[in-house]
C-alpha cells in the first residue's frame, strides 16, 4: 500500500471536484502510480496520433473512432508521481474553479438483463453463420449500486494494490466520463527503440489450478488464432518485418485466465506511420470481430447499450519513444452513484450462451472482487 495514501486520495479527489481533465495509471508490472494533471478545462480532441507530436499527455480515445464519441488528449501540464505528492500538492492547481457545460458523462446507462444477452449471443450465433463473419465480441453493463464518485478514487487505488500485472488506470474528463479499470491488454508500446503488441483470448477461470494445468479447447484456440493473424496481417500491410513473436502461452489476469501471443519489433517508422498502424489495428478482434467492418456493424445492430470508450484504447504518450497504450477493459464509467461495469466475450458459431453469460460474470468479478471489500 501507498504510504501517502491519505494525501493521493485528497489530491485526487479534489481533482475531480474542481473538474480538472486528469489521469492517473500504474502500468503492469511497475510499482508506481504516475499522475498527469491539466489546469484548464480547455479540451483537446484529436483524429490522428500524429497531431500529438511534441505533447506530453494521455490519449482515450472510443471503441468506434467512426461514431460520435471524440477521441480526447489530456495535457499533462502537472506531472507527479504519487508517492511525491503532499497535502501542499493542492496548491499546484491554482484556486480557480473549473466549469464545464455538458454533465451527460454521469447520466443513465443500459445494464443488460440475462434474458436479453442470451437472446443476443443466440441472434448474433445465426448471423455468424449467414453472414460468414468468424468472431464478434458482444459485450454488456453490469450496474454496481450504491459506490459511485464519491468511491472513484478508492476503487482506483485499490485496483493498483491487487493488480501488478495490469494497466490500472482512472481517467477523468469533465463533460465526457471517469473511468477505472485494470486492464490486460497492451494495444501499443513503443520503449525507445522497440514496439510490442499482443494478441489475447480465450478466457477460463484459473480456480486453483497453476498456469500450466491449463487446458485450452479448440473454440478459444481458434478465437485467439483469428486475433494473431488479424494483427500478423497488419504487420504485412504496413511492411513491418524483424518481428519476434511469442506463444501463444496462458496469462492470468485476476481470476482468469487468456491465451496470449506477444510481438516485438525494431521502431522504424516515423510518428505518421505510427499513427496509421494504430489506426488500422484498433479495433482488434479481441473487442471487436472479423471481419472488422461487418462485426462493428452487428455490434451496433444488436448491442442497446453505447460502448463509448470501453473497447476503446487509453494511455500516456510522451514522445514517439515512450508511448503506453492499452484496451480500455475490465473496466467501469463512474456514474453518480453507480458504476457501470462493461464485460464483453468473443462469441462464435459455435458459442454457448450459458457459458458466454458465465465468462462475462467471470470478468466483472476481477473488479467487483477488488472494489466491493
Ligand atoms: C472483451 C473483453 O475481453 C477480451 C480480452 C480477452 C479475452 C476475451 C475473450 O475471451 O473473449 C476478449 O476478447 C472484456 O474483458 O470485456
Amino acid at each position: 500500500m501507498i504510504k501517502n495514501r491519505n494525501e493521493v486520495t485528497t489530491f485526487l479527489n479534489y481533482c475531480l471536484q474542481n473538474n480538472n481533465p486528469f489521469f492517473a495509471y500504474q502500468l503492469p508490472k511497475e510499482k508506481e502510480i504516475h499522475v498527469g494533471v491539466q489546469k484548464d478545462a480547455d479540451l483537446c480532441d484529436y483524429q490522428n496520433l500524429n497531431e500529438l507530436v511534441e505533447n506530453k499527455g494521455f490519449v482515450f480515445s472510443p471503441f468506434d473512432t467512426d461514431g460520435i464519441h471524440k477521441a480526447w488528449f489530456i495535457r499533462s501540464d502537472i506531472d507527479l508521481e504519487a508517492s511525491e505528492i503532499k497535502t501542499e500538492s493542492i496548491q499546484l492547481l491554482g484556486n480557480e474553479e473549473l466549469s464545464f457545460v455538458n454533465s451527460s458523462d454521469l447520466g443513465e446507462v443500459f445494464g443488460s438483463s440475462q434474458a436479453l444477452y442470451y437472446q443476443q449471443v443466440k441472434s448474433m450465433i445465426h448471423d455468424l453463420q449467414q453472414k460468414a463473419l468468424d468472431k464478434v465480441i458482444l459485450s454488456r453493463i453490469e450496474i454496481l449500486d450504491g459506490i459511485g464518485r464519491s468511491k472513484a478514487t478508492s476503487s482506483f487505488l485499490k485496483l493498483t494494490e491487487a493488480y501488478d500485472s495490469a494497466f490500472v488506470f482512472y481517467v477523468s474528463i469533465p463533460g465526457i466520463g471517469t473511468w477505472i479499470g485494470a486492464s490486460p491488454e497492451t494495444l501499443l508500446s513503443v520503449n525507445k527503440d522497440k514496439i510490442e503488441t499482443v494478441a489475447l483470448a480465450g478466457t477460463q477461470k484459473i480456480g486453483n489450478r497453476l498456469l500450466d494445468q491449463i487446458h485450452w479447447e479448440e473454440k478459444e484456440v481458434n478465437e485467439q488464432a483469428f486475433v494473431s493473424q488479424y494483427i500478423e496481417n497488419i504487420f504485412e500491410e504496413h511492411q513491418l518485418n524483424e518481428i519476434e513473436r511469442e506463444g501463444p502461452t496462458t496469462v492470468q489476469a485476476g481470476n482468469v485466465v487468456h491465451l496470449k501471443t506477444s510481438y516485438r519489433l525494431p521502431l522504424k517508422m516515423n510518428f505518421d506511420q505510427l499513427s496509421n498502424f494504430v489506426k488500422d489495428l484498433h479495433p482488434t478482434p479481441a473487442v471487436c470481430g472479423l471481419p472488422k467492418k461487418k462485426a462493428i456493424s452487428l455490434i451496433n445492430k444488436l448491442e442497446k447499450h453505447d460502448r463509448e470508450y470501453y473497447a476503446g484504447y487509453l494511455g500516456p504518450i510522451n514522445s514517439i519513444k515512450k508511448i503506453s497504450l492499452f484496451v480500455n477493459l475490465r473496466s467501469m464509467k463512474v456514474l453518480e452513484n453507480q458504476m457501470a461495469l462493461y464485460v464483453g466475450g468473443g462469441i462464435t458459431a459455435d458459442s454457448i450462451p450459458e457459458k458466454e453469460w458465465e465468462e462475462t460474470c467471470l470478468k466483472a468479478q476481477t473488479l467487483l472482487n477488488v472494489i466491493t471489500k
